[in-house]
């Protein structure tokens, strides 16, 4: 047999882990061979492709980001170029394609598979928010990234008796923001899914310092927006790919505290410093489970799937289920914060 595989969207650790798993499980397992194709759905729609077998994998395990590359393509093009893939995956005679990525990954891959392609994709986002399975690989080492650098600034925080916020990537869902706020003891998290209200946040502020505490931290999800009404935020605009562009929410925040509140604010972006470098042992785990089991789908003909970690286990979810809609943090996660916000 001979697997295509890709990786869509932005990159993330833990790609390599995936490329590396399932070709030697392709190679030693099965016998078969494997064909990556560069640049995600761009490398299969201008025929570009990488022949991979286990010496091009080797030291894959540890290295973040994808050698493979990754690049976006509009949806329209890529919709209109499905007779296109399947004409470059017949004629390099593959018979099971293996995206990796995010939802938006997924949804084309989904798109493939209803066009008669075999598919079997594997979740990747920092985010986690992928629905179907219980995490995607990136999420922990993004999550320890980011308690790391909320960890150091608590001290310099305290030392100034300043107001710190810090924005973690979190596009449509705050899991990262939700996870690194716990980890890191912050006094205030702003998820998207729950618009914020600046009065509330300036008077969680204002309640530190009047019972003497000596600084606060607030972690914002880049996606967090004010309630309607309550402080305007900037609009960006969409990108060509259609994604929302951001303006900074949390230097914006910020701005409107220190006009409310008196009190030194200072903002923080971290940026794609959650997305570089080597992933962490538990994602090196998963990313290499799913990479196996997606090997072992595609060779036993459970296409149309995705593969997801449940509870302990992968399983297989159907890619349309997968796509249909995105997990966000849901309301009782969030009030779990309520006893450590201010
Ligand atoms: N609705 C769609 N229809 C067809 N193709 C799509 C659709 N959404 C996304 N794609 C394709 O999948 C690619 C990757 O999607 P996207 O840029 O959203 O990344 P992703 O896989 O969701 O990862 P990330 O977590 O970085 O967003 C797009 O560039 C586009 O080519
Ligand atoms: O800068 P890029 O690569 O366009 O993507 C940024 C987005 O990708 C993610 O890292 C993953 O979805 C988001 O958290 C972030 O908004
Ligand atoms: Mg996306």
């Amino acid at each position: 047999m001979r697997l295509g595989i890709l990786t869509g969207g932005g990159d993330c650790p833990g790609l390599n882990a995936v490329i590396r798993s399932v070709v030697r499980a392709a190679t030693t397992h099965y016998g078969s061979e494997v064909l990556g194709f560069r640049d995600g759905w761009r490398g299969l729609l201008e025929d570009r492709t990488t022949p991979l077998d286990v010496a091009a994998v080797d030291g894959l395990l540890t290295r973040g980001g994808t050698t493979l590359g990754s690049a976006r393509v509009a949806p329209e093009t890529l919709n209109a170029g499905i007779a296109q893939m399947k004409g470059v995956l017949a004629a390099h005679g593959v018979d099971v394609l293996v995206p990796i990525g995010g939802e938006g990954t997924l949804t084309a891959a989904h798109l493939l598979s209803q066009a008669g392609v075999p598919v079997v994709g594997v979740p990747k986002t920092i985010d986690n928010d992928i629905d179907g399975t219980d995490l995607t690989f990136g999420f922990d080492t993004a999550v320890s990234i980011a308690t790391e650098m909320i960890d150091r600034l608590h001290t310099t925080a305290e030392s100034h008796q300043r107001v710190l916020l810090v924005e973690v990537m979190g596009r449509h869902a705050g899991w990262i923001a939700l996870h690194a706020g716990l980890a890191a003891g912050a006094h205030l998290t702003l998820v998207p899914e729950e618009p914020f209200d600046v009065a509330e946040v300036a008077k969680i502020v204002e309640g530190r310092f009047d019972r003497g505490d000596t600084h606060v931290i607030g972690v914002v999800a880049e996606g967090a927006h004010p309630r309607p009404g309550s402080m305007p935020l900037r609009d960006g605009g969409l990108d060509e790919f259609g994604h929302r562009r951001f303006t900074g929410v949390a230097q914006q925040l910020g701005e409107e505290l220190e006009r409310r509140t008196g009190k030194e604010v200072r903002t923080t972006v971290l940026g794609h410093v959650q997305r570089g470098g080597t992933p962490t042992s538990f994602d090196r785990v998963l990313a290499t489970r799913f990479g196996l089991h997606a090997t072992i789908a595609a060779h036993e003909g459970a296409h149309g799937q995705m593969v997801a970690l449940r509870g302990t286990e992968i399983e297989l979810v159907p890619l349309a289920r997968a796509v249909a809609k995105l997990k966000t943090v849901p309301p009782r996660r969030m009030a779990e914060t309520g006893a450590f916000t201010g």
